[in-house]
């Protein structure tokens, strides 16, 4: 009720007592209350000299609009109650947090003690580094502290960072039914496109991957691999055209435009040429999937933290008009080939004939599976490209022994790029493997634990619905597999020193049944880019790039600030 009437209601008890006056409590504060008429003549009245204030709340000095009239702005008793709320939504609030924030005490894992509310993550308002780098910051903290696995929180999240080689095997092969799903966020009905392969889960991604599979084979790959040629051939045309006038060129961007026209022809079955036409919409569509502003980040990371909440709030990562275009293209090169019987040997044409052949995909899984190349494909490949040339550019020692092999292996191939001929440049896959290591394109592997999991030689389980992280990062850079790790050197990936190290210590492409489905793909891409370039083209560090090279914070997969600059030689006949 209204607290005149709650007054009210004391006022006729006290008077069904008797009483002439009585005292009373508002909240905390004890009230005199008057209740016969001659005394309350005498409060009003004949004694006023006792009683002149009125006993309201004003605050002229901070709010000088009521100075004037003089009016009130808060009566005690609810400003008492709107403090009260306030002190026991904080008091609430942070023994919530300090109760979540024990989780992994309670649960007697060893653990980085976490500062509210970001956890063991940086400040975000004040961030200095790579998520991934942080991640790996902690592995070597627990692994300074001799622990095989210990507990983390994500923002407010309880989640399980795997430091042990052979626990990683455990959750990422061996025991993979516990952690079939990524945590990635996809929101099927308001983006159908979201729901690709690296996004789904449970059933869905096992049906998916077991449809996509006979899609990414070493045949198929063959088949579609006169594709990348083509492409390939356009990037050293450019560059032979080019390369006297350009001066030095953004690296990252000329392999950007190779991988579109890449995926555009792979994926989507277009022609893009994007050395002529470096503005097509196709291109411009593709840059903002991969250029994620700050605001776009801290999205995706609220999604993956509440990933039902912003299903229902319709949230979705992609923007619209590139949720749309993407969808209409695939849409419309499906359209295509099926009105008029065109046949074309990638991976479309490799999802159309699935859903002719019974073992149906729909119109938004397919469109879905055509937009992962560039979710999982694009960034990936054209950085893995990038650094490579970076790396060479700056040992022309490394540079001079890849040239020299691909000369010799092209030798015995008619002077052709072919699938086998790239197949036997074994010290570029030594390169190439060096690159991953050092700068691995996806930083951190993702699991969410799908039912209990007892750990294997620990009194421990892990709930279901918690996150996994696998440290790659802090792995690839550790001095127990890899002596100096900030040095770049091949030598570390001959066929002996592989052998020797345990196999989970290098693992740029993830591991087990949710190992990456474009592996081959990825590796072949980026031996033609490098190949075009290399077997022509000498390069060199132009002073323009700054260094030490500073990455990217923001960015999904690893990249640079600011571009790395190359000069672009001929190499004479
Ligand atoms: C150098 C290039 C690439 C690198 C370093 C790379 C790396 C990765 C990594 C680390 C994962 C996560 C694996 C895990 O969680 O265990 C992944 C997954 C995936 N990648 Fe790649 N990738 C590359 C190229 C590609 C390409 C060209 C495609 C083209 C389709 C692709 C498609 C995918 C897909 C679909 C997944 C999810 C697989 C699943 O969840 O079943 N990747 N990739």
């Amino acid at each position: 009720m209204h607290s005149g009437d709650k007054i009210a209601q004391l006022y006729k008890e006290a008077k069904k007592k008797g009483s002439k006056h009585c005292g009373i409590y508002s909240l905390m504060t004890p009230n005199y209350m008057v209740i016969d008429l001659e005394m309350v003549k005498n409060v009003m009245t004949k004694d006023f000299q006792y009683f002149v204030d009125r006993r309201m709340y004003v605050n002229e000095k901070d709010d000088p609009l009521k100075k004037d009239n003089g009016t009130m702005i808060f009566a005690e008793s609810q400003l008492f109650i709107a403090v009260g709320v306030l002190i026991t939504v904080i008091a609430v609030g942070y023994t919530y947090l300090k109760w979540n924030y024990q989780y992994w005490k309670r649960k007697g894992v060893p653990y980085l003690e976490p500062t509210i509310p970001f956890g063991n993550l940086e400040n975000g308002f004040k961030r200095t580094m790579h998520m991934g780098d942080r991640i790996a910051q902690i592995y070597q903290e627990a692994k300074r502290n001799g622990w095989k696995h210990c507990g983390i929180y994500i923002l407010l999240t309880p989640t399980y960072l795997v430091v042990d080689l052979d626990m990683v095997k455990n959750v990422l092969t061996k025991d993979f039914q516990y952690f079939t799903d990524r945590r990635f966020y996809s929101n099927e009905k308001d983006d159908p496109l979201s729901a690709h392969l690296f996004a789904v889960g449970g059933k869905k991604w096992m049906n998916l991957r077991r449809k996509l599979t006979p899609t990414f084979t070493t045949g198929k790959l063959k088949g579609m691999f006169h594709y990348l040629i083509d492409c390939g051939s356009l990037l050293e045309k450019y560059l032979e055209e080019n390369v006297d006038d350009i001066g030095p060129v953004d690296i990252k961007d000329i392999l950007g435009r190779f991988s579109t026209d890449v995926i555009g022809s792979c994926a989507f079955g277009l022609n893009c040429n994007s050395f002529k036409e470096p503005d097509s919409p196709f291109r411009v569509h593709g840059k903002r999937v991969t250029a994620l502003t700050k605001f776009d980040m801290l999205k995706l990371l609220f999604c993956m933290s509440f990933p039902e909440f912003s299903r229902a709030l319709g949230f979705c990562i992609n923007s619209a008009p590139v949720r749309k275009f993407f969808y209409k293209l695939a849409q419309d090169m499906v359209e295509y080939r099926r009105k008029n019987n065109v046949f074309r040997n990638d991976f479309l044409q490799l999802l159309v004939n699935m859903k002719d052949d019974g073992t149906t995909l729909t119109m938004d899984e397919i469109a879905a599976q055509c937009f992962v190349f560039f979710i999982a494909g694009f960034e990936t490949s054209s950085t893995t490209m990038t650094f490579a040339l970076f790396e060479l550019a700056t040992h022309p020692d490394i540079q001079d022994k890849v040239r020299e092999e691909i000369e010799t292996v092209f030798a015995r191939h008619d002077g052709k790029m072919t699938y086998d001929s790239l197949s036997e440049l074994k010290y570029m896959m030594q390169v190439i493997d060096e690159v991953l290591r050092k700068y691995p394109p996806i930083s951190t592997l993702m699991r969410e634990c799908v039912k209990d999991y007892k750990v294997p030689g620990e009194d421990v389980v892990i709930e279901k619905g918690t996150g996994v992280v696998i440290p790659l990062k802090g792995i690839l850079y550790d001095e127990e597999y890899y002596e100096e790790p900030e040095k770049f050197d091949p030598e570390r990936f001959t066929e002996k020193k592989k052998r020797e190290r345990n196999r989970y210590a290098h693992i740029p492409f993830g591991e087990g049944p949710r190992i990456c489905i474009g592996e081959r793909f990825g590796i072949m891409q980026s031996k033609v880019g490098l190949t075009s370039i290399l077997r022509r083209f000498k390069v060199k560090l132009n002073e323009r790039t700054e260094l030490p090279l500073k990455m990217n914070i923001n960015s999904l997969v690893t990249s640079t600030e600011s571009p790395i600059w190359l000069d672009v030689e001929r190499i004479s006949e």
